[in-house]
């Protein structure tokens, strides 16, 4: 086979997106919203999870009858998750695979994991792009406490708006300091509770990640 045909035949990989993010923070109900949303637009999805010594993230996605539990792969770190997902990525790397193996069609493979508080980033041989997860009840100051995981994500996912009101968060102002701090790059604001904003975050994948019009 010359270099040509092997290059036309050889199967082409899942784009990887990962989804990272403080305890707590709404990553969970983010990659629930965001199943039937990708699946609605004719993507097909498969996803990942990082925990620490449980598949308790991809048990509830499992269960949740959104996915074939099937294309549902638990990654069980062993260790705080940043480990699996930027030291060495080897086993979600391998769950990836073996997800594209047993679903060829598969386009898309969301990334879970929690980890180390605002320091936790993906690596770039593991995810394409990468969403970090923060939320209002956190605290309006954490956009300016400048973590890696905050500035270096593709874009950085202000969730539990509906929170605002109750916790005396001003998100208009959170809003613009999260852009400051990561000099203009994409702040998404969402709520995942209602189903708010998920339709901006659908539509970022499918123009900065799958490269659709
Ligand atoms: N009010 C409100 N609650 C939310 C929202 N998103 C998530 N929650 C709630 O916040 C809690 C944590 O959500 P999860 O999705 O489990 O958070 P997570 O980041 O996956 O948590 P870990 O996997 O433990 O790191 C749950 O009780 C959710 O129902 C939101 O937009 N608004």
């Amino acid at each position: 086979m010359n270099v040509v045909t092997q290059i036309a035949t050889k199967p082409v990989a899942a784009a990887r997106v990962g989804i990272g993010g403080p305890v707590g923070s709404g990553k969970t109900a983010l990659v629930e919203r965001l199943i039937p949303a990708l699946q609605a637009r004719g993507i097909d999805i498969a996803v990942i999870t990082n925990d620490l010594v449980t598949a308790e993230d991809a048990e509830r996605i499992r269960r949740s009858g959104l996915i074939d539990p099937e294309r549902v792969s638990a990654v069980e770190a062993g260790a705080c998750p940043h480990t699996v997902i930027r030291e060495d990525p080897t086993l979600n790397i391998e769950a990836a695979d073996a997800l594209e193996r047993r679903f060829p069609g598969v386009e898309l493979i969301l990334i879970e994991s929690g980890g180390d508080n605002l320091a936790s980033t993906f690596s770039r041989d593991l995810t394409d792009f990468w969403l970090f997860v923060i939320d209002v009840a956190g605290g309006d100051d954490i956009p300016r406490k400048r973590g890696p995981g905050p500035i270096r994500c593709d874009v950085l996912i202000i969730n539990k708006t509906d929170l605002a009101p109750h916790v005396g968060v001003d998100l208009g102002r959170m809003h613009a300091e999260a852009l400051t701090v990561r000099a203009n790059r994409p702040v998404l604001l969402t709520n995942c509770r209602r189903g708010e904003g998920i339709d901006a975050v659908v539509a970022m994948i499918e123009k900065d990640v799958l490269f659709r019009a």
